[in-house]
Order: structure tokens, then C-alpha cells, then sequence
């Protein structure tokens, strides 16, 4: 905004195309479809004002009372509007304020018919509020045996409705199959059929016994998932029982929550799984919300070590650029430590070599139908899934390893290489 005597503040004074953010400034990219006859620079200038410290009309302030915070639209290709924020806009560590900011009221604004906030250059200012992830892709080494291949998961089915019994008995059946991870389904948290602690103390009892088998070490992605003061109470709990990560919904939680989370699990040196249901509410529409990409960065900004990023086409779920958003969070920024991205969602053994292909081997392959599914029933499919990934590592054809490997066999003749809707 202009310098001297400031008699108002009209929402043309947040467009500036010359001008160049500062490396404090938080810097987004957002695409939009001005509404019927606005241009898109006075819709790029509303965008800024209103994201920032204007409205809708022009205001009459006397400098000495006023901070200038407003932010600058700065750049116009296309659709593609770029925006300028001072740090001092933002209140330090608050992931709830940032977004009211940067996508606030802006995303149901008259002056644009749809808005879309793509992505954001975090400056050092603002990551520095935040703690990042604690472990991210080290949990492959630190907490399990996983060594350089992609870390296995899998999600019991039906994901809702068995017994606490079934529930553990199908978890021991996966981790002595060749699984390192068993993860809770989105929304199995604390209901009647399988309350909480039991599950928790039942399902770590039958990890340890898998543990004393194989000899690798296994885990047990609990989801803690409630109001924030009763999941903190969840997740003493698991390190009570000596459990080493937790589950969170983080888009129905809420960041606020997960910030609360990520804090006491320092305490305890829990690491995070997020779950991103919900997301698509935001990011599955390409013209209008918030993309999986800064759903992402959030994740990273407030701790979480891992983060559902998609298939890379391979699976069930629709979603953009998986390959892109794992670079992201995998990528420098400002030291905050990287997040170990989940590949999950209608993945079943024959994709394993297309997804490696496609996203590298620091990932997490989470497969629920695609193990449990398997004729031979859990314990076949999760060694499937297992000699799967060792065929991709070996660099060896999925049907060769087949020859000598009968449970790769039998869901590749099941499922073969195809995505499955
Ligand atoms: O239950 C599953 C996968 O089960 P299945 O393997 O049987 O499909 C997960 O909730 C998905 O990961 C969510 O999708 P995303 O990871 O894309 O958020
Ligand atoms: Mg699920």
C-alpha cells in the first residue's frame, strides 16, 4: 500500500503488479474466476483486501491508530493471482488465524465466482512458529524395521462394526504376514463394538506377540480422534501402554487440535499419522477451495509425520498431483523436518510396482481391501503385499516373482495390475 497520510483504505490500493514480496512475506497463489463484470485486477485487489485488513468499502483511519497489514496483489497470469501478506498479519504459531486469513471469507466472496487457494511459499517467519514434524520419514529406521523399502500399513475391514477381538486377531494375522503398521479406520475411534482402551491395550498385546515372531519391529496406528481435551487424554494413554504413534483425522479435528496433539506427543515421543478425510470438501473441486498441496504444507507446518497424499492415480480416491505434494513435503523448508507420505486407498499388491515407479520408495503403502480382501484371507494377502514390494525393490516382474511366491500369485490373478473404482 501507498506510504504518507492514509484517508483510506480503498480496495484498489491492494493491487500493486510491480511489486516484489519481501523473503518475510507470505507469498500464495490462488486461481480465480472473477464475478460478472469485475476485472480480474479488481477482483485480485478484493481478494487481497479482504484476506488482509480491508472490506468492501473504503475507510476513513488516522494513521497514528492503524498498523498497515494490507496485503498486495502482486501478480496476474492468467487466472493465476499471486498475493503478498506481511508476517506481521499473522499471529505467531496459530494455524487457525493464518487460515482465516488466507482463506477466510474469501472463499464465499461475491467479487469472485470461484477462488482457489493453490499453494504458499512459507517464509522463515512464520515456520518458525511452528514445530514441524518430529520423526517423518525416519520412523521407516527409528520405530520399525523397515529399512530402505516403502513402510506397509494396513486398515482392517470392515472398517467399522468388529469386535475388539477380531480387530486385534486381524492385526496379529497382517504384522506376522510381513505388515509394520496397523492402522485404525477413519472413523473407528470409541464406539460400543470396540471401545478405545480395550482395542488399545488388546491391539498392542497382539503387536508384541507378532514382535517376539518375526523379530522386526511393528506398530499400531491408533485413531485418538475426539474433542481436543479428551483425545490428549487418548493419547497419554497409548504411551502408557506403550504404543508409538497416534491416528488423527486432522481435517475433522481441526488444526487447533492438532496442534494440541503434536505437543503432547513431544512429551511422549509419539509420532503422527494424519488422516485427511474430508479433504475433498476443499480440494476436489480444481477451480474453487483449497488444494491437497496446501492441505499438505499445513500438515507439515503443524507436525504431523505422515500424510495421506493420494495414489498417484492408482487407487480408488480421486486426487491431484500426489507425485508433486510428495516433493513438497519431502523438500527444504526452512529446516522444519519432512513428512512421510501414505499412498492408500484401493492399493492391492499388482499396483505396487506402478505406485514405487510413480512415487518413490519413501512412502508408506497402505492397503486395507487390497491384504483383507485376498481369497486366502489376511495373512495371505499381507505376505502378498509384502513380496510385492520386494519384487519392485529387486527390480523383479511382479508375475516372475510370482513364480516362487503363492500368495503374490494368487492376488495377482484376483486383482492382476488393475485400479480399482
Ligand atoms: O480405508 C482406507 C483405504 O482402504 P482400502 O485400502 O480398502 O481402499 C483409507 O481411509 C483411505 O486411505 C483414505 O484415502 P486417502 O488415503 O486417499 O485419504
Ligand atoms: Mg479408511
Amino acid at each position: 500500500m501507498s506510504d504518507g497520510i492514509m484517508t483510506g483504505i480503498e480496495y484498489d490500493d491492494f493491487l500493486d503488479l510491480g511489486y516484489d514480496p519481501a523473503a518475510t512475506e507470505l507469498v500464495c497463489e490462488f486461481t480465480i474466476e472473477p464475478a460478472d463484470g469485475m476485472s480480474m485486477e479488481a477482483a485480485a485487489s478484493r481478494v487481497a483486501s479482504e484476506s488482509s485488513n480491508g472490506t468492501w468499502a473504503a475507510l476513513h483511519v488516522d494513521e497514528d491508530e492503524l498498523t498497515d497489514l494490507g496485503a498486495v496483489a502482486c501478480g496476474i497470469d492468467g487466472r493465476t493471482v499471486t498475493v503478498a501478506y506481511p508476517t506481521a498479519l499473522f499471529e505467531d504459531g496459530s494455524m487457525p488465524q493464518i487460515l482465516s486469513c488466507i482463506a477466510g471469507n474469501i472463499l464465499g466472496m461475491k467479487a469472485v465466482d470461484s477462488i482457489r487457494l493453490e499453494d504458499c511459499d512459507w517464509p522463515e517467519s512464520i515456520t518458525s512458529g511452528f514445530p514441524g514434524p518430529q520423526f517423518g520419514p525416519s520412523v521407516a529406521r527409528e520405530k520399525l524395521d523397515a529399512g530402505e523399502r516403502p513402510v506397509l500399513a494396513t486398515v482392517p475391514k470392515p472398517k467399522v462394526g468388529l469386535s475388539t477381538d477380531a480387530h486385534a486377531r486381524i492385526g496379529e494375522e497382517a504384522w506376522r504376514g510381513g505388515i509394520d503398521l496397523l492402522k485404525d479406520d477413519e472413523n473407528l475411534t470409541d464406539q460400543a463394538f470396540n471401545p478405545f482402551a480395550d482395542r488399545l491395550a488388546e491391539s498392542l498385546a497382539a503387536r508384541d506377540r507378532a514382535q517376539e515372531e518375526t523379530g522386526e519391529r511393528k506398530d499400531y496406528l491408533v485413531n485418538v480422534t475426539a474433542e481436543t481435551t479428551e483425545m490428549l487424554e487418548r493419547v497419554d494413554l497409548v504411551a502408557e501402554h506403550g504404543g508409538g504413534f497416534v491416528m488423527v483425522d486432522v481435517i475433522t479435528c481441526g488444526w487447533a487440535a492438532v496442534q494440541s496433539v503434536r505437543e503432547r506427543c513431544a512429551d511422549h515421543g509419539l509420532a503422527i499419522h494424519a488422516h485427511r478425510a474430508m479433504h475433498a470438501a476443499f480440494d476436489r473441486l480444481d477451480h474453487h477451495g483449497v488444494s491437497m498441496r496446501v492441505i499438505a504444507q499445513i500438515a507439515r507446518l503443524c507436525g504431523v509425520d505422515h500424510i495421506h497424499t493420494g495414489t498417484a492415480g492408482l487407487g480408488k480416491l480421486a486426487n491431484e498431483d500426489t507425485p508433486g505434494i510428495n516433493e513438497w513435503l519431502t523438500s527444504d523448508c526452512h529446516g522444519l523436518r519432512p513428512v512421510l507420505p501414505v499412498a492408500s486407498g484401493g492399493l492391492h499388491p499388482g499396483v505396487v510396482d506402478q505406485l514405487i515407479d510413480a512415487l518413490g520408495t519413501d512412502i508408506i503403502v497402505q492397503a486395507g481391501g487390497g491384504v483383507h480382501g485376498h481369497p486366502d484371507g489376511t495373512h495371505a494377502g499381507a505376505k502378498a503385499l509384502r513380496q510385492s514390494v520386494e519384487a519392485s525393490m529387486a527390480g523383479t516382474d511382479l508375475e516372475t516373482y510370482a513364480d516362487d511366491h503363492a500368495e503374490l500369485a494368487t492376488a495377482l490373478e484376483k486383482w492382476g495390475a488393475e485400479t480399482p473404482r
